[in-house]
């Protein structure tokens, strides 16, 4: 869009039968996602009958139950609990890099698939700190944890096409919540509801307590709460639901859907443009190097690599994986002389907005130093937006900076990478995926240092 229009500061078109309004305009999108929020509550979801489960979670849920939710669950990414989990981090990229150093014992080099590595990193990381799970997926990469979690976008060609039709069509929700389909894998999704509820009761019958967001969300089930009785002076404490139980455990298993292919596409993107961008990884390196020498990585080193920040935020704009955020209006109003009724469907494009040479000078080149200070403060933050922005952003954002981050700093302290004959250059994107992921194999060069 961005690039057909000189652009104008939004369009409308149709997708399938719904009209959807585009948000170009960098003010524009600060009105929908910040400034007029409370219009635009909401974003547009389709509810199938086999999903009831995904409805209490956070990407699903609309208004008041949101506001609650997303309440009770942000303290679960604090700055606090997030230090308490980098060790949880820190072990599962220590298994990487030692899987690594296995392979690479005779030769010193191995030339490795990149997606299937960080997979597994991913969901090591994941389920060790959502679940409570320790995976170690390079021991067993056959893992019952891992083919579900594999498989969580599998829902058959027939299944996908019935979905499609259905959003395309705008079928009324009465008939979708009818009918036996859903977005994600349903075998995968009852495998982890049931995995959480077990992991839970062991840890209520043994008293045991972990740093994970699973036990961060059951205590935001029964938080202590000030209740102010008919006399000023009866003030006293008790436990309130805060979070239904089901309402809990779902988080639990989104937190794995929503940061499993985000996180390990953002990580195999990096690798692939550090192999091709040789003076960049060697300078991201030295930045590693400057404040980790020896002994265990610490969250504040980590927060002071700004040039790993740089490189990170980068690989984003080239690659964000959501490509576009989208609302809906939820109580109605005139933007900039449009009048906008209920139930319109907005959508900020993402992808476009990162690819747009206005805002980044040839946008297909690897530049992290578009991310310096200076830099920064020339443009407007509402073009960037891999996480979103406003109220109802991507409330695990520092969660999946600290992993990234965590990840690529021991691959790069241990391994060179480079591209070799398999690496596909350019690569193609996978048209099928709900996330922009490459559609092929990324194999590149690991050389032990
Ligand atoms: C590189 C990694 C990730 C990217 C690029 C990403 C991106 C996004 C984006 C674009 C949104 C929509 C924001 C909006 O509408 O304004 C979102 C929402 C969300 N993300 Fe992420 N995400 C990532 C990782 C994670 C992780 C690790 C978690 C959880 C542990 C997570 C949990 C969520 C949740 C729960 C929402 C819905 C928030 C709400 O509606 O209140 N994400 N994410």
């Amino acid at each position: 869009m961005a690039g057909r229009c000189r652009h104008p500061t939004s369009e409308g078109i149709y997708e399938g039968v719904k009209p959807v309004l585009f948000v170009l305009d960098p003010e524009l999108i600060k009105l929908v996602l910040v400034k007029h929020f409370d219009h635009f509550t909401d974003r547009p979801i389709f509810k199938f009958g086999r999903e009831a489960f995904l409805h209490k979670t956070l990407i699903a849920l609309q208004g008041s139950e949101w506001k609650k939710t997303r309440d009770a669950c942000t303290p679960a990414f604090s700055s606090g609990r997030l230090k308490a989990m980098v060790p949880l981090f820190i072990a599962c990229a220590q298994n990487m890099v030692q899987y690594l150093k296995n392979i690479t014992k005779e030769k010193g080099e191995t030339e490795y698939e990149i997606k299937r590595l960080l997979i597994n990193y991913t969901l090591d990381a994941i389920a060790s700190t959502s679940f409570g799970v320790n995976l170690d997926s390079f021991s067993n990469p056959n893992s019952e944890f891992a083919k579900k979690g594999l498989k969580f976008q599998d829902i058959g060609i027939f299944r996908r096409a019935l979905v499609i039709l259905c959003i395309m069509f705008e079928m009324p929700g009465w008939i979708t919540s009818r009918l036996p389909l859903s977005l994600f894998n349903r075998e995968s999704l009852i495998f982890f509801a049931e995995n959480l509820k077990t992991t839970r009761n062991f840890r209520t019958k043994n008293n045991i307590r972990r740093n994970d967001l699973l036990q961060l969300l059951l205590d935001a089930q029964a938080a202590p709460v000030e209740i102010i009785g008919e006399n000023d002076e009866d003030i006293f404490h008790e436990k309130r639901e805060l979070l239904d139980e089901e309402t809990a455990l779902a988080q639990s298993v989104f937190f794995f859907l929503a940061g499993f292919e985000t996180s390990s596409t953002q990580l195999s993107m990096a690798c692939y443009e550090l192999a091709k961008n040789k003076d960049i990884q060697d300078k991201v390196r030295q930045d590693i190097q400057k404040h980790w020498n020896e002994g265990e990585l610490t969250y504040e080193a980590i927060n002071s690599m700004t040039y790993l920040d740089m490189v990170m935020a980068e690989t984003l704009r080239m690659y964000p994986p959501v490509a576009r955020v989208e609302r809906v209006v939820t109580k109605p109003l005139t933007l900039n002389g449009l009048k906008l009724d209920v139930d319109t469907k907005i959508a900020v494009p993402v992808y476009g907005l990162h690819q747009d040479s206005n805002y980044y000078p040839e946008p297909m080149q690897f530049k992290p130093e578009r991310f310096t200070q200076e830099e920064k403060a020339k443009r407007s933050p509402y073009v960037y937006l891999p996480f979103g922005a406003g109220p109802r952003n991507c409330i695990g954002l520092r969660f999946a900076a600290i992993s990234s981050k965590i990840c690529t700093a021991y691959l790069l302290k241990y391994f060179e990478i480079d591209v070799c004959e398999k690496t596909p250059i350019p690569f193609e994107f996978d048209r099928q995926a709900v996330f922009l992921k490459p559609k092929d194999d990324l194999y590149l060069k690991m050389t032990r240092i």
